[in-house]
């Protein structure tokens, strides 16, 4: 323990719950101030710009503090945990009135990125997941843990997946050791909490999941051989409390994913198909701002888990796509009404177990339980399985309705200590309380009248003041009057004021009604409180329904606004899209008026699984590929799609490598990081895969580009046989169909009138027959002394190409035995033969001559 004895007794306790925070803000009570110190007040004054000041000296030196006022803490606490910022916040726990020395302090709640739970602080249509990392040998163990909606997760997983899984769950924050972190961590740029490795410890880990499940084996989830990631769960759970400061009592599911049970979206697809994120990195336009219509926050939570979670078994998608089928054909916009209002009941079901809810929160909950059969009226008459049993989960459990309607008052207060948050027949104690301080007027009149009559004075008066309480007072002419149990409280020029034994005790209890009342609320708050705790599993189920019916009321919504049709599932490996169309852009030319976006056709199976696709800039090809992969994700996930139809065979993955953005951050070039994608995908892509290629190459020299983009054409071909739509503008690439037979040359059409070019951004057969490059320089705006230059130099470059004929197959196979017989001369052969030691001076000038002749092709 660090002996702090030469500090002041303040800092003293200070710097007693600093070291019990070391690597955490620390936010210590002072007034109507949190006072950050040392360090703390200069990180804090760097993080939130407030300013920093000394006050006093301890152990000699200046004390160095910046302060944010308790009022407005929150946005304060948000603005740090936005930063990844963790902040524990010590309390003034012991009496001011009391205390010796310094108030006591304790700190009460450890705010951190990943275990937030207040509402002000946690972003509406997003999970705050607690994500916790292990590692032994070449396995990855991951737990983590929403604690806002109380389900625990459990995977393990190879290095390979491990970016994957970061991109799947994109969690607030993670724990991890001290150890070194993978690369796919320290890219991730998720706040990063280290745990001591003892706390990684996998049968603790598989204690502490059994305890919180109330289960004596882990093996009715399937998830008693994942010791590695129980190593995870030990790390995770014993934060997850440090934090709360309490067992967390409403945690009690767990799901076990396998990545091979989804469909895999590494974090490059997930940012080139702008899923959650635009490549800017802003909220929209994406495909989830599109999709996401939903009434209630957890319905987006809902449809935001099911896209970047898509499952390879298409059963629970198809169920979707029948609810969202019977939505359509029996209206849905009574159930969206319905919907709006319904409140966060996840949420607020989650804060009941960790005793956080306010008072205004359980007031919603209770709107929405009363608002259920209503809601449930509005369902489809003849439902679909998932349907039906969506609709079964919807019933309020009616003890916590009935407890809600009776305790709870019609419009509560915001804060408890405000009073006025019980519902008044309630509880004859706190009614009893309540009428005494309200009925009080009504009392001092009555009292008033008595007395004026007991002693004749007509202009007695029974008054109030917050310095001398009630008394009766009694103008100078009339004091004669006064009875002999009026005592004398105060005496004024033309009055004196009393007090009787009956007031005296009337005053007693008004004043300290209001006090009492306000206790007798908590205590029965904490009482409702105790009383909901057994309903929170039922609550969470319900809250899991609403949800799941919102996100797919809002896929029926945008299926039959935007038009979009319903996919079907077959066996057969392919993927057949009629008339597709990309959602984000169509809904963006909609918006800007800029003209009718063009559908296009894919139809690629067994036979013809790749699409080499050319045109010009411009031309749609980057988007065509993109609809092609937001078609099969949305199909997937379980909503319409933007076609007219839809066929589609299994599919594990979808692999992109697209554009090209330097990762400065990572020190790693642009092509360095091209080739680094384009790796992982020949490695990762199966014959299920979807793979995306757009311009592979481009960052290097034409004929490396060239070389390589060609190669790795053929090893998707051969090798991977992945379903894959490859755009270059190497037009050498558009003869490779001739010697793949599973490949085939689609191109984007343009037309040209005069000097200009129209995209027509239709996809059409066969190769495209000419780049347009200057033409759309043209349309940038360049100079046209600079255009005039461009095209004259284009024009000697083709023609020179034409008169060397060379041609080089750019897609043979390797030539392995060439490569590893070299060539070897007649020359050196000889040379080879001769040991100059061994040799006369005659003879060596005859093997010169020899050398000579052989090298001039005469051997003799
Ligand atoms: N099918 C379409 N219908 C209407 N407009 C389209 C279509 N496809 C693309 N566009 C429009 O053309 C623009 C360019 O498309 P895209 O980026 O796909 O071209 P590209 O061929 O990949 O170009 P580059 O080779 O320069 O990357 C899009 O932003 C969009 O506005």
């Amino acid at each position: 323990m660090q002996d702090f004895s030469q500090h002041t007794p303040m800092m003293q306790q200070y710097l007693r719950i600093k070291a019990d925070f070391p690597d955490t803000l620390v936010f210590y009570r002072m007034g109507d101030f949190y006072e950050l110190f040392f360090d703390d007040a200069v990180k804090a004054n760097r993080l939130l710009d407030i300013t920093l000041t000394t006050r006093g000296q301890t152990a000699g030196q200046p004390v160095v503090m910046a302060g944010v006022p308790v009022h407005a803490v929150e946005n304060y606490l948000a603005k740090l945990i936005r930063l990844g910022e963790a902040v524990a916040i010590a309390e003034q726990v012991g009496d001011v009135a009391t205390a010796k020395g310094p108030v006591e302090r304790k700190v009460v709640r450890v705010v951190t990125p990943g275990t937030v739970t207040d509402t002000e602080l946690l972003a509406d249509k997003a999970d705050t997941l607690l994500l916790s990392l292990h590692r032994k040998g070449a396995t990855y163990g991951l737990a983590w843990l929403g604690l806002t909606n109380g389900q625990l997760g459990l995977t393990e997983c190879s290095g390979r997946e491990l970016a994957t899984w970061l991109a799947r769950l994109n969690a607030a924050e993670l724990l991890a050791t001290g150890d070194e972190l993978p690369p796919a961590v320290t890219q991730s740029r998720i706040a990063l909490t280290r745990r001591p490795a003892w706390q990684f410890d996998p049968a603790l880990g598989q204690r502490k999941l059994c305890e919180q499940l109330k289960v004596a084996s882990l093996a009715g989830y399937n998830a008693q051989d994942l010791l590695v990631a129980h190593g995870a769960a030990a790390a995770l759970l014993s934060y997850a409390e440090h934090t709360q400061g309490q067992v967390l009592a409403h945690v009690s599911e767990l799901r076990v994913e396998r990545a091979s049970d989804l469909l895999e979206l590494p974090p490059a697809t997930h940012r080139n198909l702008e899923l959650t994120q635009t490549l800017r990195g802003e909220d929209s336009p994406t495909l989830f701002s599109l999709l996401d219509t939903c009434r209630t926050g957890m319905g987006s939570r809902a449809l935001r888990h099911w896209l970047t979670h898509p499952q390879r078994d298409r059963t629970e998608a198809t169920r979707r796509h029948e609810v969202i089928a019977a939505f359509i054909d029996h209206g849905v916009e009574p159930l969206r009404e319905a919907l709006r209002h319904v409140s966060d009941v996840e949420r607020i079901t989650a804060r009941v177990a960790l005793r956080q809810v306010r008072p205004r929160e359980l007031a919603g909950l209770r709107a929405t339980l009363q608002a259920l059969p209503g809601l449930r009226a509005t369902l489809p008459a003849s439902p679909t399985p998932l349907l039906a049993d969506l609709a079964e989960a919807l019933v309020p459990p009616p003890a916590a309705a009935d407890l809600l309607t009776r305790a709870i008052a019609e419009e509560p207060a915001v804060l408890l200590r405000d009073g006025g948050v019980i519902a008044p027949g309630f509880d004859a104690d706190l009614d009893e309380l309540r009428a005494i301080s309200q009925n009080c007027d009504g009392y001092l009149i009555d009292l008033e009248a008595r007395e004026r009559e007991r002693t004749g004075i007509a202009n007695l008066r029974v008054q109030f003041n917050k310095v001398h309480g009630f008394y009766i007072e009694v103008t100078q002419g009339q004091v004669d009057k006064v009875p002999s149990d009026y005592q004398r409280r105060q005496t004024l020029k033309n009055a004196e004021r009393y007090i009787t034994p009956e007031l005296k005790a009337f005053e007693d209890k008004a004043l300290s009604a209001q006090e009492r009342a306000l206790a007798r609320e908590k205590l029965l708050y904490e009482q409702v409180l105790d009383a909901l705790q057994p309903h929170v599993s039922a609550l969470t189920r319900l809250a899991r329904a609403l949800a799941s019916l919102d996100a797919l009321a809002a896929l029926a919504e945008r299926a039959r606004t935007l038009n979009w049709c319903q996919p079907e599932f077959v066996r057969e490996p392919c993927l057949e899209i009629e008339r597709g169309r990309h959602p984000v852009v169509e809904a963006r030319l909609l918006e800007t008026g800029t003209g009718p976006f063009m559908p296009n056709d894919c139809r690629l199976d067994a036979r013809k699984r790749m699409l080499i696709i050319t045109g010009p800039n411009m031309g749609g090809k980057s988007t065509f590929m993109r609809q092609v992969a937001l078609t099969v994700l949305l199909a997937a996930m379980g909503s319409y799609v933007p076609a007219e139809r839809c066929r589609l065979g299994p599919i594990d993955a979808i692999h992109t490598r697209i554009g090209a953005a330097d990762d400065l951050a990572n020190a790693q070039s642009t092509f360095m990081l091209e080739m680094t994608e384009a790796a992982a995908i020949l490695h990762g892509a199966t014959e299920h895969s979807l793979v995306l290629m757009d311009e592979i190459g481009r960052g290097t020299s034409t004929f490396d580009g060239l070389a390589l983009a060609g190669s790795i054409a053929s090893h998707l071909h051969d090798r991977n046989r992945s379903f894959t739509l490859f755009a270059t503008h190497y037009f050498e690439l558009t003869e490779f169909p001739v010697k793949h037979e599973r490949a085939m040359n689609v191109h984007v059409s343009a037309a040209e009138s005069g000097e200009d070019i129209v995209f027509l951004h239709e996809i059409q057969p066969g190769p495209a027959s000419r780049s347009y490059g200057v033409q759309v320089a043209r349309l940038a705006g360049m100079p046209a002394s600079l255009l005039r230059q461009a095209r004259a130099t284009l024009e000697a470059l083709e023609s020179q190409q034409r008169d060397s004929q060379a041609q080089i197959d750019l897609f043979a196979a390797p030539a392995a035995v060439a490569e590893s017989v070299p060539h070897v001369s007649a020359v050196e052969e000889a040379l080879a033969a001769i040991q100059p030691d061994a040799l006369s001076p005659r003879e060596a000038l005859d093997a010169l001559y020899r050398l000579k002749e052989l090298q001039q092709g005469r051997p003799t």
